[in-house]
């Protein structure tokens, strides 16, 4: 069912009368014969263009609600069913109030805007969220596509995360690897029998690393006893900020309706304003100061460094700082966590799965030392791990929202200008004529000739978690190596098993609602120290 934006017929017997009344004018033959072609022709040409200004289909929609009814507490999931029903070339049109959205289902539509529309497409639409929280807009993340954009990008994937900077970074990783393995063998050897929440660990251990790597603060331990006032508030502030950015805003869709507020959302996040604001403002004064003191022996360190000497190069704004900073820990934090804490359900769910795994890395690595991040190359059979579970659980199942700013045709649609784009990576993961039993988690099929190749970077259209074209996730190394040495540690640290009673078929495999799609129950399970007790000390 093709949404259609004029009355076809009305304007074909428009032009039709108009020609009958030419034909029986007074006008010389030849002329005559010239307008009654062109005429004839006409109607022709008029269906060719209007085609060419046919919308996705679409499912029949309410008056002003359009299809927001539709879409149910997980978005990415009913909208998966209805591209099934409405869209078999993947790509439907969908009206969220007032504001009109395609919605990609296919890798070849999502290749096809890469390709021949990805500079119309990077826009970002303007949110109510991150308009009221300030600063978001002004990072990378939600920026517009402009120059400031563009320079903030450079400096962003150039300096903050160059070479020297990665390297920084893989000693901070390593050490709080080494923190997390150690805090779950002293909690399972005083309660050995004591299931451990998986998710709890690394949380600790992903908030930890991008802050030391943006801050160079360390804030929390696995002991909550040991938190200190400022972490608590910081962890207040980043839970409600992932709230917030993953609740819908009344507003976004009916913008009249911003004066109302309905369900509160606009007064929660004007609340959370002045403690976010505070956070940054005391970390700023405190970097100033210090750098004002060490004067020209100071050697920047850390992701504020880099940003604060572009700013004394006059590149960037205080609000470009503060941007960037809270970029690294909406996109940093809970996209690792949610997808280490997926793979791990798997892993331990199959016996096949786990003792493959378990046999690399004891071939690999040994036991003799802890796995690093220089052995992730060899790691073949984890890194399949990695990509089949960012198949089936993509952390951010329908990428970031983008936005057109000029009309495109896609697909042999017509994409009106400041139409959304949400590309359904989770559809895409879960469709069987994409993959074969594509249900199923088997990280084998990586490994297979014809999936060799697939790498997860922008350029598969059918495995993009981490986006493409110009917005790409520009800290995806970052994201993979993370990924892949958290699973790493937590196999070759302990012997993973399930709680007495619960038996995989047992386990909830459920999604929780969110901008990161977290599981419903959170992993828990019984783990048993296999390394020699030394390894656990370092
Ligand atoms: C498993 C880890 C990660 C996943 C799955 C992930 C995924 C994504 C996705 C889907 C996007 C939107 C791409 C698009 O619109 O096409 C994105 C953008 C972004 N991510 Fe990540 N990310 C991860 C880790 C990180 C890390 C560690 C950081 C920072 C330290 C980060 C910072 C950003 C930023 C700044 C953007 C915005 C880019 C732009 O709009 O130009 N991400 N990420």
């Amino acid at each position: 069912m093709a949404a259609s934006v004029f009355n076809a017929t009305q304007v074909i017997s428009v032009l039709t009368n108009v020609r009958n009344e030419l034909a029986n004018s007074s006008l010389g033959l030849n002329q005559s014969l010239v307008l009654i072609v062109l005429l004839a022709l006409t109607p022709f040409f008029f269906l060719r263009w209007l085609s060419t200004r046919k919308l996705p289909p679409a499912p029949p929609s309410w008056p002003l609600i359009g299809h927001l009814h539709l879409l149910g507490t997980h978005a990415h999931q009913s909208m998966a069913v209805l591209s099934k029903k409405y869209a078999p070339e993947g790509i439907m049109y969908l009206k969220f109030g007032l504001k009109g959205g395609i919605i990609v289902s296919s890798p070849e539509v999502a290749k096809e805007i890469f390709k021949k529309h990805d500079l119309a497409f990077s826009q970002r639409p303007e949110l109510i969220v991150t308009d009221l929280l300030v600063t978001n807009k002004h990072g990378v993340g939600f920026q517009q596509y402009n120059a400031s954009w563009r320079n903030l990008r450079k400096i962003f994937t150039q300096e903050v995360l160059s070479p020297d900077r990665m390297q920084y970074a893989e000693g901070l990783r390593a050490n709080e690897m080494d923190y997390m393995v150690n805090s779950i063998f002293k909690d399972v050897t005083r309660n050995p029998k004591e299931p451990v929440e998986v998710n709890k660990y690394f949380w600790v251990l992903t908030i930890n690393f991008i802050s030391r790597m943006v801050l160079s603060k360390r804030y929390f331990s696995n002991n909550p006893e040991e938190e200190s006032e400022e972490a608590a508030e910081f962890k207040y502030v980043i839970n409600e900020q992932f709230f917030l950015l993953g609740s819908i805003f009344p507003a976004d869709s009916f913008p009249f309706l911003e004066r109302f507020d309905i369900g509160g959302l606009q007064k929660r996040t004007k609340t959370l304003l002045p403690r976010f604001q505070g956070i940054l403002t005391k970390i700023l004064t405190e970097r100033r100061e210090q750098r004002k003191q060490e004067g020209d022996a100071h050697v920047d360190v850390d992701m504020v460094d880099v940003l604060l000497t572009n700013q004394e190069k006059g590149e960037i704004t205080d609000l470009n700082i503060r941007g960037v900073v809270w970029d690294a820990f909406a996109g940093g934090t809970d996209t690792q966590i949610v997808t280490v804490e997926w793979a791990m359900a798997h892993i331990i769910a199959d016996p096949k799965i786990y003792e493959t795994l378990r046999s690399e890395l004891d071939r690999e690595v040994g036991v003799d030392r802890r796995v690093t991040e220089s052995d992730i190359p060899r790691l073949k059979y984890l890194n399949a791990i990695m990509k089949e579970t960012f198949r089936l659980h993509p952390p951010t199942p329908l990428l970031l929202p983008r936005e057109t700013n000029e009309a495109c045709t896609v697909a042999g649609y017509y994409v009106p200008p400041n139409t959304r784009l949400f590309v359904n990576v989770w559809a895409m993961g879960h469709d069987p004529e994409v993959w074969e039993n594509p249900l199923e988690f088997r990280p084998e099929r990586f490994l297979q000739p014809e999936l060799q190749g697939v790498d997860v970077q922008g350029q598969h259209f059918n495995l993009i978690p981490f986006g493409f074209g110009r917005r790409i996730c520009p800290a995806l190394a970052i994201g993979m190596v993370g990924v892949q040495l958290g699973i790493a540690s937590l196999v070759q640290g302990f012997d993973w098993s399930l709680p007495d009673g619960v038996t995989a078929e047992e386990m909830d495999m459920s999604e929780e609602p969110g901008i990161n799609i977290r599981m419903a129950s959170p992993l828990r399970a019984v783990a048993k120290p296999r390394l020699e007790a030394h390894l656990y000390s370092s």
